[in-house]
């Protein structure tokens, strides 16, 4: 388990103070994917480098399974720090050394004896889908390739935390969408919890358990993935959802509908579209819909509908109060 009690970060540059993180308080639970969100200048680089003491917190506490990393000498942080992996947005391969040889140079970091080198690379190699670019060098792979050798080499000591910074913010979605694949597979095959930083929501949406939104070195938000997608609740929060699902009707064509419309929500396993026709043929009432989606978060279904109800305004309320006593929410427009 990560805590992160009070974290704060202030750059003092020349008689500047400026601030990176500002009183960050965040549990990540062991075997979890985190995501932490914001746009460029949030804190998000900062708050992430501050989890393996890249960036000495200027406030508060970092704890790795209850160790406090700020009270260790530099010895027992180097030793901490070995169980705490991490991979780059550019990568960061030693272009002289062949895949091998940068991967081996992690192993040596740690005091792996000659003998048992060569095995563990191969073994990382094969997990990372690279098995036959042991002896070419970085300048001669794709970026994503690249990253998978960040990926193998990163988990070259088997760590017990992976911090991903932008991991795919430099590759093409195709190659994003395999390089989550491959995350999502060390984490549930290795048990590794992933702490990962992105501008992009869809990235969250993909992979991520649960999840935190930064603002001015804040968090604004944080909770289960499933649950804010479901629910947002700050501006921030609601701007990014919308950039992955959108549910806005142009204000001109609203006004184009003279009855009333709602928003409907289903959640999980909750029988979506039954609902609304069950409350059709029960209540006075006509139904238009307007827009509709169903998305799948971490597998589970969230059904979202905008519709125009048209009726009586008392008909209204009971179809209304009918579909919520099912499970739903519904939200007047
Ligand atoms: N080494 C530094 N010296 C001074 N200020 C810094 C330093 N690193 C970050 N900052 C400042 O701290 C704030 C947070 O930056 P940070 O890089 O953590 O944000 P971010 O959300 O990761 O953004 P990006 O995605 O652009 O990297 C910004 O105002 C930034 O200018």
């Amino acid at each position: 388990m990560i805590e992160i009690n009070n974290v704060s970060k202030v750059y003092r540059a020349k008689k500047k103070e400026v601030i990176g993180v500002d009183n960050v308080n965040l549990t990540i639970n062991d075997g979890e994917i985190f995501g932490i969100v914001g746009y460029s200048g949030a804190g998000k680089s900062s708050l992430l480098r501050c989890i393996n003491l890249l960036e000495q917190p200027t406030d508060g506490e970092i704890l790795v399974d209850g160790q406090n990393l700020m009270t260790l000498s530099g010895k027992e942080l180097r030793q901490a720090r070995l169980k705490i992996g991490m991979i780059f947005q550019h990568f960061h391969l030693i272009d002289q050394k062949t895949v091998g040889e940068n991967i081996e140079f992690s192993l040596k970091a740690a005091n792996v004896a000659k003998d048992k080198r060569e095995a563990r690379i191969k073994e990382l190699l094969t997990m990372v889908g690279l098995s036959d670019k042991k002896d070419v060098f970085p300048g001669q792979l794709s970026g994503g390739q690249k990253q998978r050798v960040g990926i193998a080499r990163a988990l070259a000591n088997e760590p017990t935390i992976l911090l991903c910074d932008e991991a795919t913010s430099a590759l093409d979605p195709t190659t994003t969408t395999a390089i989550l694949k491959l995350l999502k597979k060390i984490n549930r095959e290795l048990g590794i919890t992933i702490v990962l930083i992105t501008h992009e929501m869809e990235v969250v949406k993909e992979i991520c358990d649960r999840m935190a939104i930064m603002q001015n070195g804040r968090v604004v938000e944080h909770g289960s993935v499933y649950d804010i997608f479901a629910n947002p609740t700050n501006p921030l929060t609601q701007e990014f959802i919308g950039s992955v699902v959108s549910f806005d009707i142009p204000s001109e064509i609203m006004h184009t509908f003279n009855g009333t419309i709602v928003k409907v929500l289903f959640k999980g396993d909750t029988a979506g579209q039954g609902i609304i026709s069950d409350m059709l043929q029960q209540f006075e009432v006509r139904g238009n819909f307007l827009h509709g989606t169903i998305e799948y978060i971490q597998e589970r279904p969230l059904g979202i509908f905008i519709m125009e109800l048209i009726g009586d305004g008392q008909d209204i309320n009971r179809a209304i109060t009918y579909m919520e006593s099912r499970g739903v929410t519904v939200e007047v427009q």
